[in-house]
């Protein structure tokens, strides 16, 4: 019996049809007042509503940060539910930018808050870190086998004080994060055309070429736009990976609001560097 489609599949289609970029709905508060709405939940709700109008329909990727509807409450986390499913409906994949990670049957809980099909919040993938034990999402890993979903594991964080976890050497000589992707290359072994379980690395690293990146599958890639990084930057940073990383801009398109219209310019000006930098590596 055959399940539903593998994340990776839907991604690697959708990257290919829509280009890669992925926009994040970050309901920052200083971002509500720019756009002139209330730091509420009415606020919020016209916010990530007017985010999703702007560009679900044509980006390959969502990615809700939950800590800006989390601040709201129930009342946030209702206005989060309705905002996936409008994204979803519309298209676009989403990755729940949650960031969980715990002993194993507490991870089991978060995995089925956000990956199982019958849960409100149900996401084509979650953030997670694995900074209690890569084994320690093992039931995530599970559950997004099961469901079709994917994981986007904390391997190479795009902010400096990432540094002291991930570029720590192991007694085997290897990095934190280069063991991070090392166990993603082992669990997307085999997977065509493109592995579920993804590494997020940041745009902003600079060079990485001591890092093996090619893991078969997506290496989400926060840092332009606000963070300082650019989209000519992606081929320098990742190499011959490039065509996995899925590139995500937040404030960098969200400060043209409030206007459904300048979002959708501002995503399309994004998407544009991509695909220039992408035809030149
Ligand atoms: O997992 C993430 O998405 C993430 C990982 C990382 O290393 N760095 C990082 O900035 N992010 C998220 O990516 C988004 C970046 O937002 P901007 O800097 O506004 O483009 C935020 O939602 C961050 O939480």
């Amino acid at each position: 019996m055959s399940g539903p489609e593998p994340f990776g599949a839907r991604l690697r289609r959708a990257m290919d049809t829509r280009g890669p970029l992925c926009v994040g709905i970050d309901p920052h508060a200083a971002l509500l007042a720019e756009w002139g709405l209330n730091d509420d939940v009415a606020g919020l709700e016209r916010f990530s509503r007017t985010v999703v109008e702007a560009v679900a329909d044509r980006v390959a990727v969502l990615k809700p940060q939950s800590a800006f509807f989390e601040r709201f409450g129930s009342r946030g986390i209702a206005v989060l539910e309705a905002s996936v499913a409008q994204a979803r409906e519309a298209g676009a994949l989403v990755v729940m930018d949650a960031k969980r990670g715990d002993i194993g049957s507490t991870m089991a809980a978060y995995a089925e808050s956000f990956l199982h099909p019958d849960s409100p919040l149900f996401s084509d993938a979650l953030t997670v870190s694995p900074y209690l034990g890569y084994g320690s999402l093992s039931p995530a890993v599970a559950l997004a086998r099961e469901s079709g979903t994917g994981l986007f594991v904390l391997a190479l964080t795009s902010n400096v004080e990432g540094g002291e976890v991930q570029h720590a050497v192991r007694a085997d000589g290897r990095s934190v994060g280069a063991t991070m992707l090392g166990h993603l290359a082992a669990e997307n072994a085999g997977e065509t055309p493109l592995g579920s379980f993804g590494a997020v690395v940041g745009a902003t690293l600079g060079d990485l070429s001591s890092y093996d990146l090619d893991i078969n599958g997506p290496l989400l890639a926060p840092g332009i736009g606000a963070q300082g990084a650019t989209a000519a930057d992606l081929p320098a940073v990742f190499g011959p990976a490039v065509r996995n990383v899925v590139p995500n801009v937040s404030r960098g398109v969200l400060r043209h609001g409030a206007d459904v219209v300048a979002l959708r310019d501002a995503a399309e000006r994004f998407a544009e560097e991509i695909r220039t930098a992408l035809a030149a590596a």
